[in-house]
C-alpha cells in the first residue's frame, strides 16, 4: 500500500493532540509516524519557539507566515518526505491548512498569497487526507482555559474575533477541498471523537 500523508486540523483546543495520542496508543503498526507542526524536528521546534513566544508582540504577519513556511519546509524535507519514501504513513498535527486559515484568512494576508509562499517552501506536496476537527472557537478556547497544564501561546491569546476568522478560514478550506478534507464533530465526548477518527483511518489505512 502506498504510504499516506494524513493531517489533523482545527481551531484551538479542538482536541487534535489528545486524539492523536489515543490513536498512537491504539495503533499496532510501526509503519506510522506521528509528528506535528510547527515543529516535529529540531530546527522547526526552534522556529516554533520564536513564533509562539508571547513576548513577540511586534511580529509582523508576513514574518509570521514566512516562519511557519520555513518550519514546514525543514520538517517536510527532513522528516515527512523521507518517512513517506520509506513506506511509513505520516499523521501530522497541523499543516498547510493552518497557514491558510490563520495567516491567509484570519491575519488577512490572503489565501492565495499564503499558497504562493508555501509552494516555494514545499513545492506541490499536499496531504492525501485531512481530518478537520469541527468545534466553535468559544468551546475550544474554554477547554484550553480549563486545562491547567496547558501553557497559552501568542496565537491562543488573540481575541475571539480572530478565532472566529480562523474558523471561517477553515470553512473555506473544507468547502474548497471536498475530496481531501473529512469533517469530524469535535464537540463530543473524547471517546466518540476518537472512534470517529478511527473509522476514517480504518477506511483509508490498513489499521487494526
Ligand atoms: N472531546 C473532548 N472533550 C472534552 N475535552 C477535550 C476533548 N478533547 C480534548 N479535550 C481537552 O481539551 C484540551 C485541548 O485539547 P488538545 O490540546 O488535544 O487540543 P488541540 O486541538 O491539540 O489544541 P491546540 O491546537 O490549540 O494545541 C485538553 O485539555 C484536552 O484534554
Ligand atoms: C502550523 C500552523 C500553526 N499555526 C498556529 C495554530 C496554533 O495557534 C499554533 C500551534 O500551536 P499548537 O498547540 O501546536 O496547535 O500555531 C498557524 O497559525 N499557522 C500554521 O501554519
Amino acid at each position: 500500500m502506498t504510504a499516506l500523508f494524513i493531517t489533523f486540523e482545527g481551531p484551538e483546543g479542538a482536541g487534535k493532540t489528545t486524539v492523536l495520542q489515543h490513536i498512537a496508543q491504539r495503533m499496532q503498526h510501526d509503519d506510522v509516524l506521528f509528528t506535528r507542526e510547527p515543529g516535529g524536528i529540531d530546527i522547526a521546534e526552534k522556529i516554533r519557539e520564536v513564533i509562539l513566544n508571547k513576548e513577540h508582540t511586534a511580529m509582523h504577519e508576513r514574518t509570521e507566515a514566512l516562519l511557519y513556511a520555513a518550519a514546514r519546509a525543514q520538517h517536510f524535507f527532513e522528516k515527512v518526505k523521507p518517512a513517506l519514501e520509506r513506506g511509513q504513513h505520516v499523521l501530522c498535527d497541523r499543516f498547510i491548512d493552518s497557514s491558510l486559515a490563520y495567516q491567509g484568512y484570519a491575519r488577512g494576508i490572503g489565501m492565495d498569497a499564503v499558497k504562493g509562499i508555501n509552494e516555494f517552501a514545499i513545492g506541490e506536496y499536499m496531504p492525501d487526507v485531512t481530518i478537520f476537527f469541527d468545534i466553535q472557537p468559544e468551546d475550544g478556547l474554554a477547554r484550553i482555559a480549563a486545562a491547567a497544564e496547558r501553557e497559552t501561546n501568542r496565537l491562543d491569546v488573540e481575541g475571539l474575533a480572530f478565532h472566529h476568522k480562523v474558523y471561517e478560514g477553515y470553512e473555506r478550506v473544507v468547502k474548497e477541498n471536498p475530496q481531501r478534507v473529512r469533517v469530524v464533530n469535535a464537540n463530543q465526548p473524547l471517546e466518540q471523537v476518537v472512534a470517529d477518527v478511527w473509522d476514517i483511518l480504518s477506511e483509508v489505512l490498513d489499521v487494526k
